[in-house]
């Protein structure tokens, strides 16, 4: 469905230094630097995946959903999605696609947002009865219902990324492009906005891209990741398998009777230590997780043991000490 061939993407930032003298010099004569957002990325993506595209600030994330939703050019490369080469051809394309960008709204500031997602219909040429439909189970599964009236400038972050979302939608497009759709929301709204998007990809078949910060999405969403750095695409993958190859670390937190002598278990490092509480650190690459319980039990007489995997966020910074990031 999606096919994406060795796109880069380069930008050119002018130079400015600071001082009057300089912004005279560069009204005559400008420095440009080269940003090389893309560097030759490529990955193909199937009907009704949920795909996160993740990376550090500035790895070129936003460039490449750009790209994907038509708005750049990008200076290399191809990209075919359902047929379409987006920047080609985006009056048809459009209607194939819905785009959420958490830090910008397509809707306007000053009218209600019923009057908004009107004008999108009259956009976009969605037949009334299709609208109708489609604003019903839009209205109830994201809890419009009192919004609808409310200018949106007088909407609470949450609430308005709730309608971004459903304006992305009154078309029933197949894919759906989300950069960043969860930031700033408090937790149960990052949890009613997920929600959403595993049922419309569930139930609808709808594509999904989304770029993220927050590794709770990718765990709760995401059946494969594809992280990028510097501009180059790194991993491509399930979480599971960022787990085997990064996450091999595991704690064990273990309670026992009170015990003076300090614990000692080769392959694993003490993070923190009482007579009656040991926290320590395991690497399963060295020493299996049940040999060094067997090493514990050999050394404290135990009273409960607590076995936790690494965090995903851990992991994901482990990953980025390892690309340099
Ligand atoms: N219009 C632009 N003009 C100049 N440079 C740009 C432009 N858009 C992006 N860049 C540069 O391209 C690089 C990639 O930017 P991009 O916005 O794609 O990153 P990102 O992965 O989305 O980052 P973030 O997580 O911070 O949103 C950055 O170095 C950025 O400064």
């Amino acid at each position: 469905m999606i096919t994406v061939e060795g796109i880069s993407k380069t930008f050119l930032v002018a130079k400015r230094q600071s001082g009057l003298g300089h912004a005279l010099k560069s009204l005559f004569h400008r420095e440009y630097t080269a940003v090389e957002a893309l560097q030759n990325v490529s990955f193909h993506i199937a009907p009704g995946e949920i795909v996160g595209y993740i990376g550090p600030n500035g790895a070129g994330k936003s460039t490449t959903i750009k790209i994907m939703s038509g708005i750049l050019v990008p200076d290399r490369g191809s990209c075919v999605i359902k047929g379409f080469t987006p920047w080609e051809d985006r009056v048809k394309y459009v209607k194939h696609i819905g785009v959420v960008f958490g830090q910008r709204s397509q809707l306007w500031w000053d009218v209600p947002v019923a009057d908004s997602f009107e004008l999108l219909r009259d956009i976009y040429n969605v037949p009334q009865a299709e609208y109708k439909n489609t604003m019903a189970l839009l209205t109830e599964t994201l809890d419009l219902g009192n919004l609808l009236q409310t200018p949106v400038r007088q909407l609470s972050l949450g609430q308005r990324m709730r309608c971004e979302i459903a304006a992305s939608l009154l078309h029933s497009p197949s894919i759906l492009f989300l950069d960043e759709p969860t930031i700033g929301l408090d937790a149960v709204s990052k949890i009613a906005v997920r929600q959403f998007i595993k049922t419309i990809n569930k139930e609808k078949g709808v594509t999904v891209i989304l770029t993220t910060h927050d590794m709770n999405d990718i765990e709760a969403l995401a059946s494969r990741i594809l992280l990028i750095g510097k501009g180059n695409l790194l991993y491509d993958g399930n979480v599971q398998g960022l787990r085997s190859r990064f996450g091999t670390k595991r704690t064990i937190t273990a309670d026992y009777h009170e015990n003076n002598r300090p614990i000692d278990i080769p392959g694993a490092s003490l993070l923190s230590w009482t007579p009656e509480r040991a926290i320590l650190s395991v690497d399963t690459e060295q020493v299996m997780i049940s040999e060094a319980i067997a090493k514990l039990s050999a050394q404290v007489e135990l009273l409960d043991v607590a076995i936790d995997t690494q965090p995903i966020e851990d992991i994901i910074v482990q990953m980025y000490k390892e690309y340099q990031l």
